[in-house]
């Protein structure tokens, strides 16, 4: 699984000084980022009458070529700045626009504005005399594109610095950055599209999650080869048995609700009572605790006894209550790396120190725990504790809605039991998850992500 790497603005620098020193010039590379950006605006908004907001540095060098290729377009085109260029590169691109430029709070609004003020460099929230034109105009405005980010905001953390409104289409220059896939930034970038400049290899040590590549079942397969997942049953059944369905419709060969009595459909669940001999089977891929477990007595010795297995294990929900409660420290000594699946409540009672973003928070869970850390969020994060982490896209929002939580719990059950590593397995139920979600669409409850994981398994066959 190889998703887009998620760069720091140091790393975006170092990315573009291994191009300049092929020989390509900063306006050179410039231009391409420009005509790029220009050409998606374009694609994505035609010929309506154009505002660019041309800031100091080169994101404001950006906004004078993608000027200039829109004209070339032929489009009604007019460039308002926030100053002179400070880059020569900016300097030049002003130059090859050559044609008016107005003072920013002077300016007239249009109907798509592009701001192309602060990139990479900003470095502090903004002065009023900037950020209240700027704020007129994009207000004022049916589209707004930003320009690699949106200004006012903070590109390694994903910090707010100044609130402006919002982007309807955010045009990434070479690769995602931090601040494209963590709150609150990435809910003020709109869609991102990544504009291919030729960056090359950039470092891959934060990736985005993408589609999964799963193979269909080989002639040679039977019901274990293709993972046998155990689901904890406890004092709530609907939450397990969600995560036994999703655990099915992901693709788990054999799927166990364990502690479960009687008959039901799908028969094709194994439902079994209680049994603690039943964890010794060495043919459990996974094992899914905590969904409906309950956090007295009998849910706690049921964890126990999973924590004592070398089975895989998924911890959600009141699993993770129960860790918290009781101590993080039977994790780093397990055989088998377990994942520990908690939204941002659930995180903070396990880890009440840690603080900073998501993916620092996912991290130093990892970190402690010696487990992976998949927490879940608008841009979900997965982190290993070698210190590999991945950012999901923005999950839809119609997910946020009682009992996905359990289905994720069981997609993963069944990617662990599938996969050999269990960061690429989190990652896979974390892009499942989020594209059942979007083909389940508005007002989806979680039974209706059940019934779409056929086909988003089925958009990753190879
Ligand atoms: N590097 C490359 O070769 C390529 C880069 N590309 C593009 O360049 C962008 C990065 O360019 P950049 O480094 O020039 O930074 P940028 O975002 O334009 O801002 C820096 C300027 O703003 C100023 N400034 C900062 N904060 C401020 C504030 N609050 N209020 C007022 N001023 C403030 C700061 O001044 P100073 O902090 O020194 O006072 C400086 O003048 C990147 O996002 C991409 O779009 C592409 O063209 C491809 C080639
Ligand atoms: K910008």
């Amino acid at each position: 699984m190889s998703g887009r790497p998620i760069l720091t603005a140091a790393e975006t620098k170092a990315a573009e000084e291994a191009v300049f020193a092929r020989g390509v010039s900063v306006f050179g590379l410039m231009t391409k980022a420009g005509r790029a950006a220009a050409e998606i605006a374009w694609d994505r908004f035609g010929p309506r009458e154009t505002l660019v907001l041309c800031g100091p540095g080169n994101n404001g060098g950006d906004g004078y070529v993608i000027a200039a290729r829109l004209r070339e377009c032929g489009v009604r085109v007019r460039v308002a700045a926030s100053g002179d260029p400070t880059t020569d590169a900016a300097r030049e691109a002003r130059r090859a626009w050559g044609g008016p430029v107005e003072v920013l709070d002077e300016a007239a609004p249009a109907p798509l504005v592009i701001d192309a003020l602060f990139g990479t460099g900003l470095s502090r929230p903004l002065k009023n005399k900037i950020a209240e034109p700027a704020s007129r105009l994009l207000a004022a405005a049916a589209y707004r594109v930003a320009v690699d980010l949106p200004s006012g905001i903070a590109t390694d953390d994903g910090a707010v610095l100044t609130e402006l409104p919002p982007a309807h289409l955010t045009v990434a220059l070479g690769a995602l950055k931090r601040a494209h896939r963590l709150m609150p930034a990435a809910a003020r970038c709109g869609e991102v599209v990544v504009a291919d400049i030729g960056l090359g290899d950039p470092p891959r040590g934060v990736i985005e999650i993408g589609r999964p590549p799963i193979a269909a079942p080989g002639f040679e397969a039977n019901k274990y080869t293709r993972g046998k997942v155990v689901v904890a049953a406890g004092r709530m059944p609907g939450a397990t048995m969600l995560a036994s369905l999703a655990a099915q419709r992901a693709g788990a060969g054999y799927v166990e609700l364990l502690g479960a009595e009687g008959e039901g459909v799908p028969h094709a669940l194994v439902r079994r009572a209680w049994d603690d001999e039943a964890l010794a089977d060495k043919r459990i891929g996974a094992m899914v605790i905590g969904p409906g477990l309950g956090t007295e007595g009998e849910g706690r010795r049921r964890l126990d006894l999973a924590l004592a297995t070398d089975h895989p294990l998924v911890l959600d929900a009141d699993a993770l209550t129960l860790l918290a409660r009781d101590g993080l420290d039977r994790l780093p000594a397990r055989k088998a790396l377990a994942v520990l699946t908690p939204h941002g409540g659930e995180y903070a009672r396990l880890f009440p120190d840690a603080g900073g973003t998501a993916l620092d928070k996912a991290l130093v869970g990892a970190r402690k725990t010696g487990a992976v850390i998949l927490l879940k969020g608008v841009c979900t994060v997965v982190a290993h504790p070698d210190g590999r982490a991945a950012i999901g896209a923005p999950a839809p929002a119609w997910l946020a809605s009682a009992g996905t939580g359990d289905v994720l719990a069981g997609i993963l059950g069944t990617m662990l039991a599938q996969m050999d590593d269990p960061f690429e397995a989190a990652q896979a139920a974390v892009w499942l998850h989020s594209e059942a979600g979007r083909r389940a669409g508005p007002l989806l409850i979680a039974d209706d992500l059940v019934e779409h994981l056929r086909g988003a398994v089925a958009g990753c066959l190879a």
